[in-house]
């Protein structure tokens, strides 16, 4: 098994969810969780059981596991208490009264900004190239499908797992695009929520991200939205048409054409 990754089932009752899981994205499945000391290269595990997958980081038990979960999770909150239209992101993809933008989000990770453009009420495409996160954000969406809290929102949400420099035209032509890629964090460890840590040492620095920005601005309709940290430059250097700052991080605007006002 050369991957650093494998599948694991929590319960027996988990073990035929576990297989299906692994052969459907591909990925080493180990048996019992309590295998995975039997395979010293393994840095992590998804642990199967009934409810939900969970993403946990061998090395570091106490970081705790990642989960998509849109029903009870940051995101929930976000939701409850987001500020609505009025936030930073609603700005950036142009969401105003009478216009609610197609968005594709290539770079979807956990779907937390997805899931708040999809709560303001656009339909967000979301495009993500790592199996193990592709396979998180499908049991998030399968969980919140079940949630008469948030399935109406979960509804207008679609995951396409491909890598978005190669295949972004998978996706019909969207509004806008939303870039996201991973940056090299500068902050200390411990300022890092213990979530991230685990979410950022499996995705690494996204190397390639400039690329992203040619194929988003030759497909998007209107604009090309990328959050930046405050401190980076912007993506592939090119200067944006606008920018939003905020404490720590912005969004760079790249306007292809001007949203019509009576959109
Ligand atoms: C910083 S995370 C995005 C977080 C996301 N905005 C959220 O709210 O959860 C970046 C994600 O983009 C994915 N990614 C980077 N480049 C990609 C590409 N070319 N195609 C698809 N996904 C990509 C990475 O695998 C990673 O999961």
């Amino acid at each position: 098994m050369a991957n650093n990754i494998a599948i694991a089932y929590v319960d027996s009752i988990d073990v035929a969810k576990a297989k299906r899981i692994a052969q459907q994205w591909q990925l080493d499945y180990i048996g019992d969780i309590a295998a995975a000391k039997n395979h010293p290269h393994l840095q992590f595990v998804l642990q199967v059981n009934l409810q939900r997958l969970e993403l946990k980081k061998l090395d570091e038990p106490k970081l705790g596991a990642i989960c998509v979960d849109f029903v009870d999770g940051a995101t929930a909150h976000r939701r409850k208490f987001g500020g609505g239209r009025g936030q930073d992101i609603a700005k950036a993809v142009g969401l105003k009264h009478g216009f609610t933008p197609h968005v594709l989000d290539a770079t979807a990770g956990l779907g937390r900004d997805a899931f708040v453009l999809a709560t303001l009420g656009c339909h967000v495409t979301m495009m993500e190239r790592m199996p193990i996160v592709a396979t998180l954000l499908e049991d998030g969406l399968a969980r919140a499908q079940l949630s008469t809290d948030v399935n109406d929102i979960t509804e207008r949400m679609q995951l396409i797992h491909a890598s978005s420099i190669a295949d972004m035209n998978l996706a019909q032509q969207p509004d806008v695009i939303y870039l996201d890629p991973m940056y090299p964090h500068r902050e200390k460890s411990a300022a890092v929520k213990k979530e991230m840590r685990v979410f950022q040492s499996l995705v690494g620095e996204d190397l390639d991200a400039d690329h992203l920005l040619a194929p988003a601005l030759a497909l998007a309709k209107y604009r090309v939205v990328v959050k930046r940290p405050s401190y980076a430059p912007p993506l592939a250097g090119k200067a944006p048409s606008t920018s939003i700052n905020m404490k720590k991080n912005r969004f760079d605007v790249y306007v292809n054409q001007a949203i019509p006002k009576n959109n």
